[in-house]
């Protein structure tokens, strides 16, 4: 009988560059409050007493990280990520203890709250293959033609935005992650992994304040988001 990871690590995939936001850096980096995004999402994880370790997963062209308070917590480890979202994960499971719950969080996700860290922790017990965050949609889905107008509404009975943080046992995480990215398996967040090696992961209702910052009204909101602490 295979024993249950113990230890958890957060994998935070903060190489990306952040196109969409249009910004002159990359998006991590930009402020919101007093500090940039990636220095809030790093003090959710860094303080959570659950959490064992924290692996940031940076561009290799970052040469921001080291001037963040939280580069040198204890907690904390970094590794070079990799070209999509996805080898940034890999790379980061990559020195992550095999008997470890990896709980990867997106590093554009500053909201996120610890109470909703503790609820996706508590689910371990009945989804001892893992779970994610998400939410269910509230709005009546639209799929457009090709001419950009209505092509059909899509049945939302069934439909959930998928958040992170996302939990799974680290080792089988990395297996099927790194067998899917050689299979050419287009890898949006962990579960597509898991789900293409057969697994079916939980849902844990999210909150809807746990945005990801992508364009740049999203900023504004997460600084809303962030007040409200
Ligand atoms: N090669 C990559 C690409 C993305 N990410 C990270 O994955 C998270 C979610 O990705 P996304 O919101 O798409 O960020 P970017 O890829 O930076 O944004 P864009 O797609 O607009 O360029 C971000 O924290 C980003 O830093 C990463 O670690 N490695
Ligand atoms: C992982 C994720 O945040 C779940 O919704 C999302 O898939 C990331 O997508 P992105 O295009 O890499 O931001």
């Amino acid at each position: 009988m295979k024993t249950q990871p113990s230890k958890v690590v957060a994998i935070v995939p903060a190489a990306g560059i952040g196109s969409r936001m249009q910004a002159d850096i990359p998006k991590q980096y930009l402020p919101l409050g007093e500090q940039c995004i990636l220095a809030h999402t790093l003090d959710v994880l860094l303080n959570h007493d659950k959490i064992d370790q924290v692996v940031v997963a940076l561009n290799p062209e970052d040469q921001t990280f080291p001037s963040l308070a939280q580069a040198t917590h204890p907690k904390l480890t970094t590794v070079v990520g990799g070209k999509e979202r996805a080898d940034s994960v890999l790379a980061g499971l990559k020195i992550a203890d095999s008997g470890s719950w990896a709980l990867v969080h997106d590093a554009a996700r500053p909201c996120l709250k610890p109470s909703d860290i503790d609820k996706l922790l508590a689910s371990r017990l009945d989804n001892p293959q893992g779970a994610i965050l998400a939410m269910p949609v509230r709005d009546t889905m639209k799929r457009a033609n090709t001419q950009g107008k209505i092509g059909e509404t899509v049945c939302r009975e069934s439909l959930w935005h998928a958040l992170t943080p996302q939990l799974f046992p680290a080792e089988l995480l990395a297996s099927y992650l790194d067998k899917a990215l050689q299979n050419g398996v287009n890898i949006t967040d962990e579960a597509s992994a898991m789900e293409w090696g057969g697994v079916q992961p939980a849902l844990v209702i999210g909150r809807a304040d746990n945005i990801k910052v992508t364009h740049p009204d999203d900023l504004a909101l997460a600084e809303l988001f962030l007040a409200r602490r």
